[in-house]
């Protein structure tokens, strides 16, 4: 329709979508302060930006900023149940068309893909008509390895091997990869081609920006990257307090427990972790914290927690929460010794934090589901567990994700990193950056603003005294906020 390609559970969505885009720009400040800033400056003016990120209302008002900075973006959500679909149907409706008409951008994203579905949507995503993408930005890192997997493929000359060891997502990632490689279709050069065309990546989450390293650790990286996540405004903010927010909604809603007087565990203890821990402290709960790292566990039992091996608390573990961005820290071993009933979920990126193969496999294990994204595991012995989404992001898979104010940090760097790579993009080598002090402090001071906070001034002498201008940048490189 409107000459837009889409695929999204419900167009006639979309009035509902624009109401919650409304708010939610009220929410976003520092957005709404970058559509000004650039306001007919059109920075983005000719950038083609395939974006895969979770399609939330918060998502919408950064593909929207985008669009007002002069971009053209297609969109893919980065995980099969984190979508919004009212804000994926205004997205393409768009501020000014209809249902009928639709003016806005191409999305390929619905709450409940199945994992052929996710792969098919990120590959239109990053399918143009004519020229391919120009930037990509990403959130995990799956828009980024497809590019490169299937650069390494066809640059080979051969088909992904299929190997029965492989987890479910690599199995159907690898089958797409064949079928475009080697379909009716084939474009013996699809990848190669998209690849080369390029100028950078801007990545989202903490686990996205791993893989980025390695990519360049190991001189593959086939375009310049920028870490998003690790500005300060970004992974000090929206990882701790925005999982502060949105991880209790997550369980509310999943399971409407009491969490107050319960037990917590909560795997990790970085900035994930830390909101966690203290959202669940917030509601009540006796949080025991697991880590693998000295400093973080040291922080946690100075934060008052108690921290212990996982493998120790399961008789007294009512929830069981991950954050660690590693893979295996739950096994159906440790699930199998839980309370009955406990609930077990993940908020780390991926799911290979909880062992849902092992689980699904268990011998005479079966599973109820109870309502989307919460089931029941039962046990031999009739003891049961409720896993939260397929142990998939519970935030963004049980509720809605991190709230507007939060992400708006977020996305304002999203959204300088775009301008950043797109207009200097000659400027940098295929490594992984991070963005000056300076913007980080612009992004702050936006915000704290909004929040009616009010900044202090350094005089000249105070300024010259702790060996900083005036204006910033106020830390040092190497400062832990
Ligand atoms: N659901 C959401 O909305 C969000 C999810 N994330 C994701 O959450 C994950 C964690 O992110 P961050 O906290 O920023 O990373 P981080 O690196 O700051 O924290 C992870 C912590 O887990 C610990 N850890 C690693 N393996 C462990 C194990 N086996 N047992 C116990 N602790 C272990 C590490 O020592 C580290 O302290 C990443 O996958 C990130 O992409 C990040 C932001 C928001
Ligand atoms: N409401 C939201 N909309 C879009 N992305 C989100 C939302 N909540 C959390 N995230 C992002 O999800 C990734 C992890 O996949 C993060 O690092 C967060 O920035």
């Amino acid at each position: 329709r409107g000459g837009i390609e889409f695929a999204v559970a419900d167009l006639e969505a979309a009035e509902f979508g624009r109401k919650e885009i409304r708010l939610a720009e009220h929410e976003m400040p520092g957005l709404m302060s970058l559509r000004r800033e650039y306001a007919e400056v059109y920075p983005l003016r000719g950038a083609r930006v395939s974006g895969s990120l979770h399609m939330t209302v918060q998502t919408a008002v950064l593909i929207e900023t985008l669009v007002a900075l002069g971009a053209e973006v297609r969109w893919a959500s980065c995980n099969i149940f984190s979508t919004q679909d009212h804000a994926a149907a205004a997205v393409v409706v768009g501020p000014h068309g209809t249902t009928e008409e639709p003016k806005g951008v191409p999305v390929f994203a619905w709450k409940g893909e199945s994992l052929e579905e996710y792969w098919w949507c990120t590959e239109k995503m990053l399918t143009w008509d004519g020229e391919g993408p120009n930037m990509i930005l990403d959130d995990g890192g799956d828009a980024t390895m497809l590019v490169h997997k299937g650069t390494e493929y066809e640059k080979a000359g051969v088909v992904p091997p299929a190997d029965d060891e492989d987890p479910d997502e690599w199995k159907v990632f690898l089958e797409l990869l064949r079928a475009s490689i080697t379909g009716a279709a084939a474009d013996s050069s699809k990848w190669t081609t998209i690849g080369e065309g390029v100028r950078g990546v801007t990545e989202e989450t903490t686990t996205g920006v791993l893989r980025l390293y390695q990519l360049a650790a190991a001189g593959e990286l086939l375009f310049p990257a920028i870490n998003v996540n690790d500005a300060v405004t970004k992974s000090k903010f929206d990882n701790r307090y925005g999982i502060r927010h949105s991880l209790i909604d997550g369980i509310n809603r999943g399971t409407d427990v009491l969490i107050g007087g319960k037990v917590a565990v909560v795997c990790g203890y970085g900035d994930v972790g830390k909101g966690a821990a203290e959202s669940l402290r917030g509601q009540g709960a006796r949080v025991i914290v697991t880590e693998i790292d000295p400093i973080c566990a040291l922080q946690a039992a100075m934060d008052g927690f108690q921290v212990k091996k996982l493998e120790n608390v399961l008789p007294e573990a009512d929830i069981v929460i991950t954050t660690t961005g590693n893979k295996n820290v739950v096994m159906v071993e440790h699930m199998a010794k839980m309370k009955h009933q406990a609930i077990v979920g993940n908020i780390g990126h991926f799911d290979n934090e909880l062992d849902m193969a092992g689980l699904a496999r268990y011998p005479g294990i079966h599973r109820i589901n109870i309502k989307p994204q919460v089931d029941e595991w039962v046990f031999p012995n009739g003891n049961t567990i409720i896993v939260l989404s397929e142990g998939r992001l519970l935030n963004l898979g049980n509720a809605t994700g991190h709230p507007s104010f939060v992400m708006s940090n977020s996305f304002s760097n999203q959204v300088i990193a775009q301008i950043e790579l797109f207009t200097k993009h000659e400027e940098y080598d295929k490594e992984v950056f991070r963005l000056p002090k300076k913007l980080d402090e612009k992004v702050a001071r936006i915000h704290l603003e909004a929040l009616g906070g009010e900044l202090t001034k350094l005089t000249k002498e105070q300024a010259e005294y702790i060996d900083v201008d005036v204006e910033g940048p106020f830390k040092s490189d190497h400062y832990r906020y």
